[in-house]
């Protein structure tokens, strides 16, 4: 794949077959390269929407960013390339596609495949910590399933430098933690929040604010309002963690590596990711 890193690419390198999804900004295609006959997913960007959007700076950012992440956990991006209209990412193609349709055909996960996940997550963000990187969009759209049923992170359309402390609010704020709905200073503890949210939804089959108007997630994430349904396929150890990682206060947070010590991800993740 390193020779895919290098050369100058143009849409006459691939063989482009099905639509995969639409994706931030543009459609994703299933693509083969015809010389080496690499699977990969290719999305197609508009120039006139990045230009309009005004997030030609973020994708040149995120191009940057991306070329230095190697983690079995975060989708690659092998390059890109442009003609006159367009902007091509060169993606490494997730075989079994999108979490967030897996997770609405099963309403909910195990424990076992939960835990899992988030221990994979656990494990890509303390990588993408240690390369100053913090996340800031875990949830469920983001996420892809690789063909031996890894995750997969698979959108940085938002990641940043923790030197760069900007903050655009957009999307859904399911997944926002007290200090980003108040849009006050961050740090790496923003993507402990949203873990936390998505291990309840992996567990609940909804986020844990969930509300019919966005007033009222924003009350409930302020509150913490954090409540565990009676469900008897989701253990005290579970609820345990989920409440570690919902503090409001960002510096008494679970950190990272505390989960992938904590007894519910010990006994329920599997090893192998
Ligand atoms: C490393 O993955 C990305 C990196 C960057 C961006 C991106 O658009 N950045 C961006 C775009 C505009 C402005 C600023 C940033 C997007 C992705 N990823 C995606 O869009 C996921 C495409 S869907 C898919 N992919 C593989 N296998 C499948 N089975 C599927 Br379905």
């Amino acid at each position: 794949v390193s020779a895919v890193e290098k050369k100058r690419w143009t849409l006459n390198d691939f063989d482009i077959g099905k639509p995969l999804g639409r994706g931030k900004f543009g459609h994703v295609y299933l693509a083969r390269e015809k010389k080496s006959s690499h699977i990969v997913a290719l999305k197609v960007l508009f120039k006139s929407q990045l230009k309009q959007s005004q997030v030609e700076h973020q994708l040149r950012r995120e191009v940057e960013i991306q070329s230095h992440l190697r983690h079995p956990n975060i989708l690659r991006l092998y390059g890109y390339f442009y003609d006159q209209t367009r902007v091509y990412l060169i993606l490494e193609y997730a075989a079994k596609g999108e979490l967030y349709k897996e997770l609405q055909k099963c309403k909910y996960f195990s424990e076992k495949r939960a835990a899992t996940y988030i221990s994979s997550l656990a494990q890509a963000l303390i990588y993408c910590h240690g390369k100053h990187v913090i996340h800031r969009d875990i949830k469920p759209e983001n996420l892809l399933i690789g063909a031996q049923g890894e995750l997969k992170i698979a959108d940085f359309g938002w990641s940043v430098h923790t030197f760069n402390r900007r903050q655009t609010m957009c999307g859904t704020l399911d997944y926002l933690p007290p200090e980003m709905v108040e849009s006050i200073e961050h740090d790496a503890s923003v993507d402990i929040w949203s873990l936390g949210v998505l291990c309840y939804e992996f567990l609940y089959g909804v986020p844990p604010f969930e509300a019919k108007e966005h007033s009222d997630t924003y009350r409930r994430i302020i509150k913490v309002d954090l409540k565990f349904p009676p469900k008897p396929t989701v253990s005290s150890a579970a609820k345990d963690l989920i409440s570690q990682m919902l503090v409001k206060d960002s510096s008494q947070r679970l950190l990272l590596h505390k989960v992938l010590e904590h007894p519910w991800i010990v006994q329920n993740a599997d090893p192998s990711g």
